[in-house]
């Protein structure tokens, strides 16, 4: 990946006065499954009792081995999953009650679901991302152009914008995807194994990039990830995932 992703945030990005942080309360967060014999649909939690934060201002790592319950928090915490039990703070408001637009204008989230980008050049896929603050037609203003513009040069995706986003490598759709969710501009950013197909230097890259967005922006970052080294490195707080004694939350060299 290019260096640009570890200069400073550019001058078009703005620093709007939003109050972060993410916050559980007991949450429980799993699946409901209907049972083929009875035909009820029975809860099986993932991982229960969680009393987390994740600060404003802040990397927040979530590592575990594979089936841990990374994901499945993950989508809890952005509202795609409903929560066994429990809550979620966003800002001090509970996700429950916000409604998906206003949410929308607070969270992105970078999931690992395949996406069907169609006919959309790079540009366009990125600017997806600034449909929360646009009027009903949809169109993008001059700032919403530099704010993608932005956010693509951010993630060295700057020289893809003109491409079909259908025709990008693993790795070139994740910078793209990430680009998205920085377009939107949110407080709380969710990303789930965002430097997966990223090689080594762009890894590193990426990650140095979110952490500086949350500490000169006052984002509030969630990755999970593999990476456990670069992790420890980088982060200014781990969640570590265990699927039997729930999630143990501390700050990388405690
Ligand atoms: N849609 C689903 N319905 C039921 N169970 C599921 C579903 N998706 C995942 N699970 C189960 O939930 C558990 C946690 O999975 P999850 O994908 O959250 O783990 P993860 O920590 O993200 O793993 P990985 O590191 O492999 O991506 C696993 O046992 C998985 O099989």
């Amino acid at each position: 990946m290019s260096d640009t992703m570890t200069e400073p945030v550019a001058d078009t990005a703005r620093r709007p006065d939003r109050p972060g942080g993410l916050v559980t309360q007991g949450l429980a967060v799993g699946y409901r499954t209907r049972s083929p014999r009875r035909g009820h649909r029975a809860a099986r939690a993932v991982l229960s009792g969680l009393d987390l934060e994740a600060r404003a201002g802040e990397l927040t790592v979530l590592l575990g081995p594979n089936g841990a319950g990374k994901s499945t928090l993950l989508r809890t915490l952005c509202g795609l999953l409903p929560p066994l039990g429990g809550r979620v703070h966003i800002g001090g408001v509970d996700l429950a009650h916000q409604p998906p637009a206003a949410l929308a204008r607070r969270l992105a989230v970078v999931l690992t679901d395949r996406v069907d980008a169609g006919l959309l050049s790079v540009r366009e896929l990125a600017g997806l991302g600034r449909h929360p603050h646009t009027g009903f037609t949809g169109r993008l203003t001059a700032a919403d152009h530099a704010a993608v513009a932005w956010s693509l040069k951010a993630v060295g995706a700057g020289h893809l914008a003109d491409r079909p986003a259908s025709e990008l490598s693993d790795g070139e759709r994740q910078r793209v995807l990430t680009a998205r969710a920085l377009a939107q501009e949110p407080a709380v950013v969710l990303l789930d194994e965002p430097t997966a197909f990223l090689d080594v230097p762009s890894r590193v890259a990426l990650t140095v990039l979110l952490r500086d967005l949350a500490r000169d922006k006052g984002l509030t970052v969630v990755v999970s990830t593999h990476d456990l080294e670069l992790a420890l490195r980088v982060a200014d707080a781990v969640w570590l995932v265990d699927r039997d004694s729930g999630v143990h939350a501390g700050a990388p060299r405690t």
